[in-house]
């Protein structure tokens, strides 16, 4: 018998055999359906258009249930004018309403052909699940709509009549918009961010923002998103790193217009410092005009080095306050030899593309000069007192993590650290060694500390650095690299030194027995089990697949960013896990005013169809019935008595 206080608590909740009762047999009923659509997502990079859209269009699926449920006979014409009510109802409403187009007949046939729409994309959802979704003030009538049996005679007036009225009393457009947004949420039951919402491109608080209204979503932190929470929470080289990625990619108005962060002490310091330097080596990637907030690219270019340099010196700091992380040959402002204009790179002398430096002091290269510190101090209060900031990272809090087990799943950005010979790499972190598992959940930890530790313990402090050493250290399992090499990447023309050595895992993790050995440390087994990672981006265009390891893996980081387009040769993937099968539908590079339908394969067949019952939910679920079932014994036998009002 479950413990009587607990049982006494969901008495509360069913005071009476028959509500306990019902319960049993609503929760049966949901075990017995098939499970709902889940949606994964990787490399968002900041491509709020292009995101945005797969999200309302969820990946193409949108479309293909007009198809199926006018069973192909819509006009193509008709069916993209369906697919973008849906997709952008607010707007297209408006368009339709100020153009005269929305008038009663055209009302009437749209409602008439969504709720055939809804009905199809409803019919794997509990009668009671698709009500919650709905806007209550709609609930009934939607309610009614979605069962009343149209080919029924008798019923086919009082349908009718149903939407007579709603477009009478002139509520047809809102009617309309609240049953778009209940294809929309059907349509995609959960979705899952495998990192990396920020940087490159133009505006990843607007993704943040949307991501924030969605019913149900988890993320799975990537180094990139750790680098903004790192910045949020004060941590200086996390705050130069943030602003030198938006400036190089010429990205203002993420940071101006989205976030509010003002950039001009930055400008006018790199103005007067970088009076006469062209700052060549730090010009702007210009792949995103700004809308707001256009900076001359002269400009930028001063800002970019000047960042950069400040943010070099700041690491610098960072490593020497922590021997265990290892990186003491990173300090490469250390290593140059400002007379003669090189620098020393793993023992070997490289000269420097620019070598102008009028804030270095050679003598203390990684000391900040008074203008700069001051400039620092106000950076970092925008960041630190930065409300929409701060929402959108409690929400990253809130609903993310270093890893998921989901369904089998398990799901994470970057990797989990390995050694050549396929044994867990370890980080040694005050006196113990974390490997594997252990490491995921000693750095999921340390990242909840940099937020919500006291700021003035040293615990706190520690784990603030430590952000910065998860977007670039090489144990790091969200970045997975030996070393990062931005300073070589501005300074020294020889590619050699470059490359960031790839952590074996991306070797390993390829072939299935590493991939088994993964999926077993984290207690997942069977052939339903597989790997979700990002942070790689495929080269389909070289022949590389995403599906990896016999199927045990999926790699699907596909080039939602721009940058990466090029190296990818197509602009993203979705992963698709619904009852039937997992898919994966490849989409070219958006254009808004085309509507473009991805190419969808299918890559496993499931072997029966998943219902409710075989996932984790299903699992919750069961524990739920057997505590039901408990409580209507414990009221048959008298140990808690009935509530009868
Ligand atoms: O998580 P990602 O997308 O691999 O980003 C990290 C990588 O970005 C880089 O900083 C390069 O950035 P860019 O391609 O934007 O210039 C690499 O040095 C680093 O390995
Ligand atoms: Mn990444």
């Amino acid at each position: 018998m479950k413990d009587l206080a607990y049982l006494k608590l969901m008495a509360r909740e069913y005071p009476t055999i028959r509500a306990a009762s019902s319960e049993i047999i609503n929760l049966t009923a949901i075990q017995g359906l098939p499970k709902g659509t889940e949606y994964f997502f990787s490399d968002l990079h900041g491509e709020h258009e292009a995101f945005i859209h797969l999200l309302k269009s969820a990946s193409g699926v949108i479309r293909e249930k007009i198809s199926e449920t006018f069973s192909h006979i819509l006009p193509e014409k008709e069916e993209v004018e369906l697919a973008n009510l849906i997709y952008y109802p607010d707007r297209i409403m408006n368009q339709l309403e100020l153009s005269g187009q929305a008038d009663d007949d055209w009302q009437r046939v749209t409602i008439y052909r969504l709720v055939q729409i809804c009905k199809v994309v409803s019919s794997k959802y509990t009668r009671s699940k698709v009500r919650k979704k709905m806007p209550p003030e709609f609930a009934y009538i939607i309610d009614e709509l979605l069962h009343v049996d149209y080919n029924d005679d008798n019923k086919r007036v009082y349908y009718s009549e149903i939407i007579r009225s709603i477009i009478d009393i002139r509520i047809g457009d809102k009617f309309i918009i609240a049953l778009c947004e209940l294809i929309q949420n059907l349509t995609i039951d959960c979705l899952h961010i495998i990192g990396d919402i920020f940087d490159r491109g133009p505006r990843a608080d607007m993704i943040m923002n949307e991501l924030l209204q969605f019913h149900d979503v988890d993320i799975q932190w990537g180094n990139h998103d750790i680098s903004w929470m790192g910045a949020a929470t004060g941590n200086l080289a996390c705050i130069c790193n943030v602003l030198r990625i938006a400036i190089s990619y010429n990205s203002f108005d993420v940071l101006e217009d989205g976030y509010g962060i003002n950039l001009r002490p930055l400008s006018m310091f790199a103005a007067r410092v970088y009076r006469n330097d062209p700052c060549e080596r730090f010009s702007p990637q210009i792949l995103d005009e700004n809308i707001y907030d256009a900076v001359d690219p002269g400009l930028a270019a001063k800002m970019h080095k000047a960042i950069a340099v400040i943010q070099f010196k700041v690491e610098g700091q960072i490593i020497k306050r922590h021997p265990e992380y290892e990186m003491n040959d990173r300090i490469l402002l250390e290593s140059i030899d400002y007379g003669k204009g090189t620098v020393t790179v793993e023992g070997k002398e490289y000269p420097l593309l620019d070598t102008s430096f009028p804030t270095i002091d050679p003598e203390n290269p990684l000391a900040l000069n008074e203008e700069e510190e001051e400039l620092l101090r106000t950076l970092q209060l925008s960041f630190m007192h930065n409300e929409l900031l701060h929402r959108h990272v409690r929400f990253l809090y809130s609903h993310g993590s270093m890893y998921k087990c989901y369904n089998s799943n398990l799901l994470y950005h970057g990797c989990i650290p390995m050694r050549e010979d396929g044994t867990f790499e370890e980080l040694l972190m005050e006196g113990a060694f974390y490997s594997g598992k252990a490491l995921m959940d000693y750095v999921d930890n340390k990242i909840q500390n940099a937020y919500f530790l006291p700021e003035h313990t040293s615990e706190s402090r520690d784990a603030r650095d430590f952000m910065w050493y998860l977007w670039c250290g090489a144990k790091s399992p969200v970045y997975g690299k030996g070393k990062m090499t931005t300073f070589e990447h501005y300074f020294i023309e020889d590619h050699q030194t470059h490359k960031e050595p790839m952590n074996p895992y991306y070797r390993l993790s390829i072939k299935e027995e590493y991939c088994e050995k993964i999926l077993k440390e984290f207690g997942l087994c069977g052939e339903s089990a597989h790997i979700i990672n990002g942070h790689v981006p495929v080269k389909i265009k070289e022949g590389e697949s995403p599906v990896k390891a016999g199927g045990r893996l999926f790699l699907i980081d596909g080039g939602l960013s721009k940058a990466y387009q090029s190296k990818t040769g197509i602009a993203g993937y979705t992963l698709i896990y619904n009852s039937n099968h997992l898919a994966l539908a490849e989409h070219k590079p958006f254009d808004p005013d085309k509507e473009s339908t991805p190419k969808v394969s299918v890559v496993e067949n499931m072997k029966h169809r998943v219902m409710v019952a075989d996932t984790d939910k299903g699992t919750e679920l069961a524990g739920r019935i057997e505590d039901l079932k408990e409580l209507v014994a414990a009221y048959r036998e008298g140990i808690i008595k009935e509530r009868v009002e």
